[in-house]
């Protein structure tokens, strides 16, 4: 480890990690690699307010916060969407970009990085 603090408390517990993922949401909506992905989200805010929800609590938990994922697995969510390497590149941009955004450290963010590398197979491809 790193550091003595949780990942969880290094990206700022709950509310830091509300504000992560929301600014998450929004450099998606504005990059043009992905956007058409999440567009149908804006069209069915109940799904969205759901999804939204969803993306919090999955940082959290991973992060060895103490709220529950009730999302599907990463497998199942994204299997169909036919997605590229190059997507997932625009997605990872986007979750360094927020990272930086919210002055999280280089330590947290490397560890964020990790998580999400060692997911990579679970949406490319599948
Ligand atoms: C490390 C990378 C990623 C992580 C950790 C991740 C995680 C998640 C999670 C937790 C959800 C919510 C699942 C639920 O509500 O049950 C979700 C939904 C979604 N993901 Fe990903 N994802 C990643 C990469 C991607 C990529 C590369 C794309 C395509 C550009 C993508 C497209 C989507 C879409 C469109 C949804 C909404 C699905 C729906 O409307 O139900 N994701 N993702």
């Amino acid at each position: 480890m790193s550091s003595e603090k949780s990942l969880y408390e290094r990206l700022g517990g709950i509310e830091g990690i509300t504000t992560i993922v929301d600014d998450i949401i929004d450099l998606h909506f504005a990059n043009p690699g992905i956007k058409a992905r999440y567009m149908p989200l804006k069209e069915n805010p109940e799904h969205f307010a759901e999804v939204r929800k969803h993306l919090i609590h999955f940082l959290a938990a991973g992060s060895g916060g103490p709220q529950t994922y009730e999302g599907g697995d990463m497998v199942t969510v994204h299997t169909g969407m036919n997605i590229s390497k190059a997507e997932y590149m625009d997605v990872m941009d986007d979750i360094m970009a927020a990272l930086d955004k919210n002055n999280i450290s280089e330590d947290a963010k490397k560890d964020v990085l990790a998580i999400a590398y060692s997911l990579k197979g679970q949406m490319i491809g599948v």
